[in-house]
């Protein structure tokens, strides 16, 4: 009798990319043993996901059991202050030069969090890679969070070649240079001077020449361009409502607007969709933030 986990159901092609990612943003559970089922291999996931389903596994034997942690490129973020466990991660794992605890919530307007080394190299700053693309990130310095992968996937799914495309608070531009193989070009407003540094740089490093990075606040974007865009991307949960009236000004009828939010599960949706035109909205559940809490997607399609 095995156990039963959310996992990722990938065709064996793509598969690789997608263990390298799961092992990099720390998702894959290596309790488990990865299964096969015809064309399709099932990689277990220590947490509900985008597109995961549930599935039976049979448990691996595991070693020394390591404290508690999340992965971005070569940095251990730790659930717990255990320098002991720290150092036990970085004897482990030989891709880890840094090992971190959090000592503030994500906070303030560029929505960045102050750590501590716990051991390693003193830096918060390291090379992360998602579905082969690499991202300089620097933790201290500007948000990222490495579980959107699937998310970003997702919507490239579902984008049409050539599409104009505008990310509104774009960070360190994980979405907007994912978004850029598919699109015609992806606008990226970010308002922290460091986080537009590092998306010009991830840009850059990536060879990509259809992102226009802009420094500035969203909330003035329409001021400058007009309704041209197929896709908005908004991640700033939280404070994403006061913009959705301006997205909608960017978005062109019949384009899609995707809202990210951070909800109770019994939450009622927000009395702001009101205040936009809307053709059909569809909300959809992206990985659970915390007990009760989920952080959710409203896929909007504009009137
Ligand atoms: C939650 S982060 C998302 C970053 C990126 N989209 C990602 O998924 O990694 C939100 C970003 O919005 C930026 N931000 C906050 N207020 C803004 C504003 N008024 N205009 C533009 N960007 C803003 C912050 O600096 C931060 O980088």
């Amino acid at each position: 009798m095995g156990k039963q986990q959310w996992c990722l159901r990938v065709n064996r092609q793509g598969a690789e990319m997608v263990r390298r990612t799961l092992l990099d943003e720390g998702t894959l559970d290596k309790s488990l043993k990865i299964r096969s089922d015809g064309d399709e291999l099932l990689f277990p996931v220590i947490h509900e996901c985008s597109g995961s389903v549930i599935a039976e596994f049979e448990e691996l034997h595991q070693r020394v059991p390591l404290p508690r942690h999340e992965l971005v490129g070569g940095i251990a973020i730790l659930a717990e202050d255990d320098p002991v466990g720290a150092a036990a991660i970085l004897a482990e794992r030989p891709s880890v030069h840094t090992a971190l605890i959090a000592e503030s919530a994500v906070e303030g307007e560029f929505r960045t969090r102050r750590f501590r080394v716990l051991a390693g190299d003193k830096t918060t700053s390291t090379i992360h890679t998602e579905y082969g693309k690499t991202f300089r990130i620097d933790l201290e310095k500007a948000y990222f969070s490495a579980r959107l992968a699937s998310e970003r996937q997702r919507i490239v799914g579902m984008m049409h070649q050539g599409e104009e495309v505008l990310d509104m608070f774009a960070g360190v531009g994980p979405f907007a240079v994912m978004l850029a193989e598919k699109a015609g070009t992806v606008w990226a407003c970010d308002l922290n001077p460091d986080a537009v540094s590092l998306l010009i740089e991830n840009i850059t490093r990536n060879r990509v020449s259809n992102v226009i990075p802009i420094l500035g606040d969203a909330a003035n974007l329409s001021e400058v361009y007009g309704r041209r865009f197929d896709r908005v991307i908004m991640n700033l949960p939280l404070i994403a409502e006061r913009f959705l009236p301006v997205a909608s000004r960017l978005c062109r009828s019949g384009g899609m607007i995707h809202f990210y939010s951070l909800v109770e599960d019994d939450d009622e949706d927000s009395p702001v969709f009101h205040q936009i035109p809307i053709k059909s909205m569809q909300k959809r559940f992206v990985r659970s933030y915390s007990p009760g809490r989920s952080h959710v997607v409203y896929d909007i399609v504009v009137e």
